[in-house]
């Protein structure tokens, strides 16, 4: 009979998973033996758990499927929060295994060490920031729990908690019976897909706006079939930015309101008949709108529910309602020529000058790059880097585009290289850098080699535009092109846009290492959306007049 572990990886293996990222510690060695000596799973150990739990959201984002976070009971697990936090918020599949006390240590009434405040105080945070936990401490329930959680991660497509106690990795224990999917009513999706169409129809202005949820569940191809066949413009939001990116679907761009292009803006708060599928209701992707969404007239399919005005379908699950949806759509009359509006054009053609660059140069110069030898994935952190990605053509993209941390940049993209075996391009600012960045010195030992482009304003720069009185914004000069050789990698510092041109030349001629391009910016310049987006909100945030 296998043991616990063994059940445990199975198990994961046959959910989805690919690998393992993760940080041991005498709580989970013992499980850690397993990982290693069994290889179902290959592990990839980072420096910093905040880098772990980045690297695994990253890995689940772009397989689509599970993510997996190993660390050790309290100071592994606590360091992890904030990853996990952000995965919730932004519906990340990452399952979250901790190793944990023996079931007899916890009654020799000594407080053990990475003990917080109670043995279950662990839990009771990942409680918060988790969809469904799972305390492993009995081989009869074991299977049986491994099941419901791993279920409940992908149909929530949320983060959940494993904890191991290490007395327990070796019980024999049965292997895992997988739950099936959860499905719909059949007959509720036919409603509702039957009274969205009829709104759409009524529709002088049809749109449909889609977000994350669209790629979390892997249903891209079926909405853009179901975008042709409706024959309506469809955007992205901020956070589903990339998606439909090599799809044959009318793509308008990304809606940000008026951070946005308006154009796109004008298409989705003036329809009267919105449709919105696995969009997240956030600020960071409606806290700009030009003028308030009227959500009794919008239609949302997303978390699992259909909401049209004042009518809900409860437990509808996005691809059933979407499966649906092309079941009762009919084709276009043939007369309609199939709308292909105008794709949004990215800025290209470098002037490799000795002109200062600034964030738009780059976007430029990765849009000439991938013109000339194709598109990589992109791991982008928070900051300026991010809106400057709004500039780059559409590629896969992984952001904390809503729950907005920073540190997410290179360890995600580190997760990228691991999970596709494709060399990622990292955007990261200097701040961001600073907190995460060091994960890079794993690269060259697992033939990872990132393109890196540092914003380096030496500045909390986006803070800066909000309140630019803050001495606390200005930050040192860290000299991060040193620091790359230092790490297994090559630095480059590139300060006019001719030296950009020549690193990223030079980057894309060396598969073998990591290349570190920082580039030097003016305080205080930023991207066009950026630019946008705090006039936005600056204007939005005036105190009501008088
Ligand atoms: C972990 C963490 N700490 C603090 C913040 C607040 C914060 C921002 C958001 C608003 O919350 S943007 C920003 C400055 C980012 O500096 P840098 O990485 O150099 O990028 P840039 O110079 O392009 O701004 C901070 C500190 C954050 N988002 N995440
Ligand atoms: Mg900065």
């Amino acid at each position: 009979m296998p043991t616990l572990s063994e059940v445990l990886l199975t198990a994961l293996k046959d959910h989805g998973a690919r690998e393992i990222f993760g940080i041991p510690g005498d709580f989970a060695l013992p499980f850690f033996r397993y990982i290693e000596s069994t290889g179902i799973l290959p592990l990839h150990c980072l420096s910093h758990e905040p880098g772990v739990g980045f690297a695994a959201d990253a890995a689940a984002r772009i397989h689509k499927g599970l993510g997996v976070a190993c660390v050790t009971y309290g100071a592994g697990a606590f360091n992890m929060v904030n990853p996990v936090a952000g995965a919730y918020s932004e519906k990340s599949p990452l399952v979250v295994i901790s190793g944990a006390p023996g079931k007899g240590e916890k009654g020799r009434g000594l407080l053990l060490h990475h003990q917080a405040k109670t043995i279950e105080s662990q839990q009771r945070v990942f409680e918060e920031i988790t969809c469904a936990q799972a305390i492993l401490d009995d081989v009869r329930t074991a299977p049986r729990e491994i099941a419901r959680v791993l279920r409940a991660c992908l149909d929530e497509s949320r983060p959940v908690y494993i904890e191991i106690p290490r007395d327990m990795v070796a019980e024999p224990c049965e292997p895992v019976q997988p739950l099936p999917p959860r499905r719909g009513d059949p007959g509720a999706a036919r409603a509702a897909a039957a009274e969205i169409l009829d709104r759409l129809k009524e529709a002088k202005k049809p749109a449909l706006l889609i977000g994350v949820e669209v790629r979390r569940y892997d249903i891209e191809e079926e909405v853009a079939q179901l975008a042709r066949r409706l024959n309506i413009p469809v955007a992205t939001t901020f956070m589903g930015r990339g998606l439909l990116a090599e799809a044959d679907a009318p793509l308008v761009g990304v809606y940000m309101g008026m951070a946005g292009k308006p154009d796109v803006s004008e298409i989705i708060e003036e329809s009267d008949g919105l449709l919105m599928l696995g969009v997240i209701l956030s600020d960071t992707n409606f806290g700009v709108s030009g003028r308030r969404i009227d959500l009794r007239h919008a239609m949302l399919a997303a978390d699992g529910e259909v909401s049209l005005g004042y009518h809900k379908y409860p437990a509808l699950p996005l691809a059933d309602v979407v499966a649906e949806l092309l079941a009762q759509a009919e084709p276009p009359p043939a007369a309609e020529a199939l709308r292909r509006p105008q794709r949004q054009v990215c800025p290209t053609g470098l002037d490799a000058d000795d002109a200062a660059v600034g964030p738009m140069d780059i976007a430029r110069a990765v849009n000439d790059l991938f013109a000339a030898s194709g598109p990589m994935p992109i791991a982008s952190d928070m900051g300026d880097c991010l809106f400057t990605a709004m500039d780059i053509v559409n590629t896969a993209l992984v952001a904390p585009g809503y729950y907005a941390t920073m540190g997410f940049g290179v360890p995600a993209g580190i997760g990228l290289a691991a999970a596709t075996g494709r060399r990622p391009l990292i955007l990261v600012g200097d701040g961001a850098f600073q907190m995460t960045g060091w994960e890079l010195g794993n690269c060259l030992a697992n033939g990872w080699a990132p393109v890196v482009i540092v914003f380096n304003n030496a500045s909390w720069e986006m803070l800066r535009t909000f309140q630019p009185e803050g001495s606390y914004n200005n930050l040192a000069e860290w000299r991060f092109a040193d620091i790359a050789q230092a790490l297994g990698g090559c630095g480059h510092r590139a300060a006019a846009r001719r030296e950009l041109k020549a690193a990223l030349d030079a980057a894309m001629a060396d598969e073998a290492r990591f290349h570190l391009i920082e580039v030097m910016l003016e305080r205080g310049a930023i991207s066009d959306t950026l630019s946008r987006f705090v006039a936005t909100i600056k204007g939005s945030n005036q105190p009501p007049r008088e």
